[in-house]
């Protein structure tokens, strides 16, 4: 667990690199990362050069840090995030999302990568995140588990209404004008540790219990942005199916969550781009 002083440690570092302040925070999950092409006058600090700065391992994480302009607001934006599955306890997955509450952000926006649990998700569909299980949580992985800060947030934060229902109304109507409708649904995600993709039983366990879509990230990020006031979006891309037939032939992998990625990064770096431009922080 990063300590108040740590976390300002690091952002002191960060200040010394950088010539903007940012108000907008975005975390691009796997092989999302291409929106980082469309922020202006980027400065780049990878991931490597920060000391303390828990570093990604994975392919289609970049493992940089990227300050600049998007959609005329002065963001940071993370190509790349790293995962609990990686050997990273959750406390460690906080730390960028706690450096950007000091540098100013009030406002994180969130993506990634996740399995279609609902039957009537196709690949390729984008989910506006409205709720979330933490079901890592429910086997004790949870950033906020330790010492309370006060000065990060209360002891016991309320996790209804993370999802910020403006935020998620703008993201329709941004949707609706760049003709998304017929690959935009909106749902709740899960998280669990992985790295191995689920079981059959264990995606039937997801949908009888609600969820839409799953994946391996995400919560903590959330949980550590509204212990400490920001406001919060999410969108999932839905990069595979998840598997529910016994004796399917076809199995999740890493690639085809690559692929799908690439497939939909264009129409994602416009959504953000005009997401961005419009949101109220
Ligand atoms: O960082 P995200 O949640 O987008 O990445 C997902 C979960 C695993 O890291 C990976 C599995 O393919 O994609
Ligand atoms: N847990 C999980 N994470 C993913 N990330 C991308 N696809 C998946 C998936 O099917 N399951």
């Amino acid at each position: 667990m990063a300590s108040y002083e740590e976390v300002e440690q690091v952002t002191k570092f960060l200040q010394s690199k950088i010539k903007t302040q940012p108000i907008v925070g975005i975390v691009c999950g796997s092989g999302l990362g291409k929106l980082a092409e469309e922020v202006q006058d980027p400065t780049i600090i990878p991931y490597t050069d920060i000391p303390g700065f828990p570093v990604s391992t994975v392919p289609g994480h970049e493992g940089k840090l990227v300050f600049g302009k998007l959609g005329g607001k002065e963001v940071v934006l993370m190509q790349g995030r790293s995962h609990c599955y990686e050997g990273y306890p959750p406390q460690k997955i906080a730390l960028p999302i706690r450096c950007m509450k000091l540098l100013g952000v009030r406002t994180l926006l969130v993506t990634n990568a996740a399995g279609g649990i609902n039957r009537k998700y196709k690949v390729g569909d984008v989910m506006i995140i409205k709720d979330h299980i933490n079901l890592a949580g429910f086997a004790g992985v949870n950033p906020l588990v330790g010492p309370n800060d006060e000065r990060f947030g209360p002891r016991f934060p309320a996790m209804s209404g993370s999802y910020d229902k403006k935020y998620r109304d703008l993201a329709r109507s941004v949707a609706k004008n760049m003709n998304m409708e017929s690959y935009l649904q909106e749902g709740v995600y899960s998280m669990m540790v992985g790295p191995a993709f689920e079981t059959v039983t264990e995606c039937r366990l997801l949908e009888i219990l609600g969820v839409d879509a799953t994946g391996m990230s995400t919560v903590p990020e959330v949980l550590v942005a509204r212990h400490c006031g920001m406001k919060i979006f999410g969108m999932s891309l839905i990069t595979n199916e998840c598997i529910m037939e016994y004796d399917s032939t076809a199995f999740a992998n890493h690639e085809e969550v690559l692929q799908t990625g690439k497939q939909r990064s264009e129409d994602l770096k416009k959504f953000f781009s005009k997401f961005v431009e419009q949101i109220e922080v």
